[in-house]
């Protein structure tokens, strides 16, 4: 974390809209996006199916140019795939070479870096320690459980020490049990290295035990449509963070905001705590 814009501003999206040419008719699939992301904050973003999240993600990764508006990382704009930024996404299965241990796995992309071998192998062997995977570093990921494999996709970005983690929904493939370990395998990881992470699920309780703030987006064509600051203790643990009072309302002013974008009130921003409290959130609260 070495550099940071103004402020301590680490990400910074401004105006940015995402308009798909060439079908029948255009797409715009995102409209105006304006948010920050202050260095090392561990931010959500939930918003209902077919938002624009992954298209906003691919923006900010700098593998798709925005229509218009900018992405800034540490003051740099981005047009081309930062080489400080990682991304985790939902397809462990796909992200990983099959033919590769998974020592090779994470020291891959670690290859680009001006680094010496031992420094590699240090960064590998620190990597799959904070994953909990010392022990199976020559194993190959098909001998892996899908939950270990996306340990290994985790321990592959953090290895290459980016400064922003972007992870696309990347618990939605496991089961609850392991999915748990891994939300607090997360915020382990980034309380111990202070990355600035951007995470994107579909999942409400998730983005609320994660999240120290959630960004909630409205139907396409997205604007943000509210901005919530989580202020529940930096200890979490799925026990108790998840009977908190607090959880439960913060839990339910998202779930009112989604319920509100998929009804089309996405283009009028609501007012900050107007369905707190809303005890439709009981119901589900997964996105659909
Ligand atoms: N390449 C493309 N060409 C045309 N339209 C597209 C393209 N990619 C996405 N879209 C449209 O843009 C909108 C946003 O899609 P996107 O995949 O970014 O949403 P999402 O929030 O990630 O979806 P989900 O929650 O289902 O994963 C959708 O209406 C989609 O149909």
């Amino acid at each position: 974390m070495n550099h940071q814009g103004e402020h301590g501003t680490m990400l910074k999206v401004t105006g940015l809209q995402k308009v798909y040419h060439g079908g029948a008719a255009d797409v715009e699939a995102v409209r105006d996006l304006t948010f920050d992301l202050a260095e090392g904050e561990l931010v959500c973003l939930v918003g209902p199916s077919g938002c624009g999240k992954t298209t906003l993600l691919k923006c900010i990764a700098g593998l798709m140019p925005p229509t218009s508006g900018t992405v800034e990382l540490a003051g740099r704009p981005v047009t081309a795939p930062p080489p400080d930024m990682a991304v985790v996404f939902q397809e462990y299965g796909r992200s990983l070479f099959a033919w590769m241990t998974v020592r090779a796995n994470v020291e891959l992309p670690l290859k680009e870096k001006k680094l010496t071998r031992a420094r590699r192998a240090e960064l590998v062997a620190e990597s799959l320690e904070a994953v909990g995977l010392t022990a199976f570093a020559d194993a190959y990921p098909w001998q892996l459980s899908g939950g270990m494999q996306q340990r290994v996709a985790i321990a592959r970005a953090i290895a290459y020490e980016p400064q922003v983690l972007l992870m696309d929904e990347p618990f939605a493939a496991v089961d609850a049990q392991t999915r748990a370990d891994l939300e607090d395998l997360i915020r382990t990881i980034w309380r111990r290295m202070g990355v600035t992470v951007l995470f994107v699920t579909h999942d409400i309780d998730e983005a609320v035990y994660l999240g120290e703030r959630v960004l909630v987006l409205s139907s396409s064509p997205t604007v943000v449509q509210d901005d919530i600051t989580v202020d529940l203790p930096a200890e979490r643990d799925q026990l108790t963070t998840r009977q908190d009072e607090r959880f439960t309302e913060l839990r339910a002013r998202v779930y009112a905001e989604i319920q509100q974008a998929k009804n089309g009130a996405g283009s009028t921003p609501a007012g900050p705590d107007d369905h707190a409290g809303d005890g439709a959130a009981q119901a589900s609260t997964a996105v659909h």
